[in-house]
């Protein structure tokens, strides 16, 4: 399978573009002609430019509104046509994308449109040129892929073919199973690209919110099934118009789009196994079974402010690594790492962000096949020196700088433990915290659609639809991911004065910015937290008013809660309850939730009344004003 993607999809100048996708690993670029207009290099020069980064132009586009003119546009068009084949030449590409016309002269009739195609094929064919005939969801008379079809095949011509762009397909809610008919030969090219479900003027949501298959909300699974049903086997080409995009990191993006890329096209052979894409062998996504451990990177001056905040949420010592100064604070099934180790990774994630998390472990079916997986969509491996006798845990770079581990029964990886760690019998204080409920990460909004991507290729996650936090200064986006026992939260930031932009600038990056841990009776638990002095956020008085009115709870509940500065939710399938800590060292705070029932999300609703009750508990010395 070769891949593809169009010089639109990535921010920058021209050679930006180009660099940013040759080192994510694409095979070709298509060539749009915007940025071949606005960069200063002669055709030839960027026809050499693309082939020195080892790629090669798969597709030149748009060409507009040929099809249907009358005279004299017609004659212009052709004109036009020639000149852009000469060009083509020069670039050294030799299919361009024909999208239907939109040109307020443009006459319907299949055949007419036919027959212009046939007389164009003759000439440009002479130029070794094919031309792929491309619906647009907004074309004045062509805006369906049947239809486009149709002029293809009446056309019958060597050099007239279509081309699909699941955008245009998926968008007008046209089924892709009526893709399978089409011969395979007759499609030159694919253009692949996903959009969040928002309802909106076609061409406006095509322009500025596609995104990479995968991040929205089609069915460009289905669709790809049907493309590479056909026998079809020329590139799979990402054309993405997205704002955020265009202001993005050129490699992010690209990475991304390969990461997507690889996945759909796995998703894809997974789902119909006739199908078979040209693309190396790794396993299919497994639901993650749980977090083994989350590390702290920070130094021995601050080791015991964490230390001391870990203690009062009713974590004990529970022993130390063999070889490095780290140790195991334990609670239930949670473990958390402190890493002062003056030498590796956790020295140099403490001397670039301060007391952070470095580190996350999953706890996997097979730990070997899912870091081989996540690699083979585009991670990177991370390689530390191990004493003797330690496990090698395979270990990989995750999302902003961090390193993320997997440990599993099978290869005896969980044994971790007792073979790298000297274990002390301490006794666990009883607080009734028993495991990780969900981690939130913090990061620029930019990053966000990267990193759930992340997690949905590489673990199956399933996306919760996003929501808009209201900060006080500014919105916050959250959208959270489940895999398994593994859930996560992303916390992205638009605004740097909000409590997570905050968070990011002061840690410089994104990571992990609080941990929930889960408990049976919030009840006992936050009275237990109480004598271990955990430091409570407290929650304001009017917010408790308000549930009150909202549930018609009885007001002996809303009393216990206040007592306990206890945040409440509940939906049909159950009861939220959670607690907030002040936030400490690093940034970075607890949660303490009890899901009642089966609800299952985090308590949306009661966000911008903790994030501004964490916004007042930063600022102490802030004059109220009456
Ligand atoms: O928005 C457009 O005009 C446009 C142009 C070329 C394409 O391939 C496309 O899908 C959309
Ligand atoms: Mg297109």
């Amino acid at each position: 399978m070769k891949t593809s993607i169009a010089t639109v999809s990535i921010s920058g100048t021209f050679r930006d573009k180009l660099s940013a996708i040759a080192q994510a690993g694409f095979d070709g670029i298509e060539i749009f002609e915007q940025d071949f207009l606005a960069s200063d290099f002669t055709p030839e020069e960027v026809g050499r430019m693309v082939r020195d980064h080892g790629l090669e132009i798969t597709l030149f586009q748009p060409f507009r509104d040929f099809e249907g003119l009358p005279e004299p546009h017609r004659a212009r068009v052709f004109a036009r046509a020639r000149r852009k084949f000469e060009l083509m030449n020069q670039l050294g590409t030799d299919l361009v994308l024909i999208c239907s016309s939109v040109h307020p002269a443009a006459m319907g009739g299949i055949d007419r449109m036919a027959a212009d195609f046939r007389e164009l094929g003759d000439i440009a064919a002479a130029y070794g040129i094919r031309l792929g005939f491309e619906a647009l969801a907004w074309g004045h008379h062509i805006h369906d892929h049947r239809d486009a079809w149709e002029v293809v095949r009446r056309a019958d011509h060597s050099h007239v073919g279509l081309i699909l762009d699941s955008f245009h397909t998926l968008a007008r809610r046209i089924d892709p199973e009526t893709i399978r008919t089409i011969p395979g030969d007759k499609i030159f090219f694919v253009q692949l690209a996903d959009a969040p479900a928002i309802e909106m003027d076609l061409l406006y949501w095509s322009r500025h919110f596609r995104n990479m298959p995968g991040e929205g909300d089609l069915d460009v699974t289905a669709f790809t099934r049907a493309v590479l049903a056909t026998g079809y086997n020329g590139p799979l080409s990402l054309e993405i118009f997205n704002d955020q995009f265009r202001a993005g990191l050129p490699r992010l993006v690209a990475k991304d789009g390969l990461r997507s890329l690889r996945a759909l096209t796995d998703a894809a052979r997974r789902a119909e196994p006739a199908l078979s894409p040209d693309l190396p062998d790794f396993r299919a996504p497994a639901p993650v079974e749980g977090i083994e451990f989350i590390e702290f990177a920070t130094s021995r001056g601050e080791a015991p402010a964490l230390e001391a905040f870990l203690s009062s949420a009713g974590f004990a010592r529970a022993g130390h690594h063999r070889s490095k100064a780290v140790t195991l604070w334990r609670q239930g099934e949670v473990n958390v790492l402190i890493n002062t180790d003056p030498a590796g990774f956790g020295h140099s994630a403490w001397a670039t962000h301060g007391t952070t998390v470095c580190e996350l472990a999953l706890r996997v079916p097979d730990a070997r096949g899912a870091a081989a997986r996540v690699m083979a969509l585009g991670a990177l491996p991370h390689h530390e020196k191990r004493g003797a006798g330690e496990l090698d845990i395979p270990a990989l770079r995750g999302m902003g700088g961090s390193v993320l581990r997997f440990v599993d029964h099978k290869s005896g990886l969980s044994k971790l433990w007792e073979v790298d760690f000297q274990l002390d019998p301490t006794p666990q204080p009883a607080t009734g915290i028993t495991a990780v409920d969900h981690i939130a990460q913090t990061m620029n909004y930019q990053e966000m659609l990267s990193w759930s991507l992340f997690y949905t290729t590489g673990f199956g996650a399933e996306k919760s639809p996003m929501l808009d936090v209201v900060d006080p200064h500014g919105l916050v986006r959250s959208q959270a991911l489940r895999s398994g026992g593994l859930r996560v939260t992303l916390n992205g930031a638009e605004a740097r004065a909000t409590l997570a932009g905050r968070f990011i600038e002061e840690t410089f990056g994104a990571s992990v910015q609080h941990v929930a841990l889960k408990c049976t009776d919030i009840f006992a638990t936050a009275r237990k937290l109480k004598d271990l002095g955990f430091p409570f956020l407290q929650i304001g008085a009017n917010y408790y008013g308000d549930l009150e009115a909202r549930f018609g709870l009885e007001p002996a509940m809303t009393r216990r809660l206040q007592e306990y500065d206890i945040l409440y939710d509940e939906d049909a399938a159950g009861r939220f309850f959670q607690i907030f800590s002040r936030t400490g060292p690093g940034g970075f705070f607890l949660e303490i939730v009890c899901r009642d029932g089966d609800y299952d999300g985090y308590g949306a609703p009661n966000a911008p009344f903790r994030i501004a009750a964490q916004k007042r508990d930063s600022r102490p010395a802030d004059i109220r004003s009456q």
